[in-house]
């Protein structure tokens, strides 16, 4: 694993933004944005890349204002942000948008959409995400997310995670895909339960 870092100044503050990678491709790296003025254990988000709603705002999930709000966060009271560059879940971009034009074109749910494909819902590896909190010597996070297999996936990395939620709160574009996080996903959301 090579790394490197730097300071970069951002709207919600300065971080340390740190690289860690393990190729050549974009894909094969981690990126973090490090605030160390923590007290206690240190919030930790690891966001997975969303290219349609962070570069061009699309409005029909939660990803954008999960990271923007994490980010806010962190800036506030110190910890970790980690991004994974793996769209669509881990999936990809090229199946992600095969999945969405199933809902353009069929009416399916991202869940359902994954199963009509062959693609497992949810083929994301932690591993390397384990690691990068071990490299910042973090014993016991305090996780936002709103995903207990993401939560299951990091403490089997051998780290002690308490979850904080993110929740956003649902639009009208939003709201059938926050449902599926809800309903079929396993996803703990306040306004989508019974
Ligand atoms: N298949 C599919 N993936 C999507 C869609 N919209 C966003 N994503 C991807 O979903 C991933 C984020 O996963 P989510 O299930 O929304 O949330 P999570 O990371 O598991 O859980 P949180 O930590 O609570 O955010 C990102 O990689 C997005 O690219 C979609 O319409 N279909």
């Amino acid at each position: 694993m090579e790394h490197s870092s730097t300071t970069l100044r951002t709207k919600f503050g300065e971080f340390k933004f740190h690289c860690f990678s393990w190729g050549a491709h974009e894909e094969d790296n981690l990126l973090v944005l490090e605030n160390g003025n923590f007290l206690g254990h240190p919030l930790v988000r690891v966001q997975s890349a969303c290219y349609s709603a962070e570069i061009f705002r699309s409005l029909d999930c939660d990803c954008h204002a999960q990271l923007a709000k994490s980010q806010q966060l962190i800036a506030e009271k110190g910890g970790y942000l980690i991004y994974m560059l793996c769209d669509g879940r881990g999936a990809g971009l090229l199946n992600k948008l095969r999945g969405m034009e199933l809902g353009e074109t069929e009416g399916l749910d991202t869940s359902d959409a994954y199963q009509k494909l062959g693609i497992p819902q949810d083929p994301r590896d932690y591993e390397r995400v384990c690691t990068v909190i071990k490299y910042f010597d973090l014993k016991h996070i305090l996780l936002l997310t709103n995903n207990p297999r993401k939560v299951s996936a990091i403490e089997r990395g051998g780290i002690l995670v308490d979850r904080q939620p993110l929740e956003i709160g649902s639009t009208p574009e939003s709201r059938p895909y926050l449902a599926t996080k809800s309903k079929k996903m396993g996803h703990l959301l306040s306004e989508f339960e019974d």
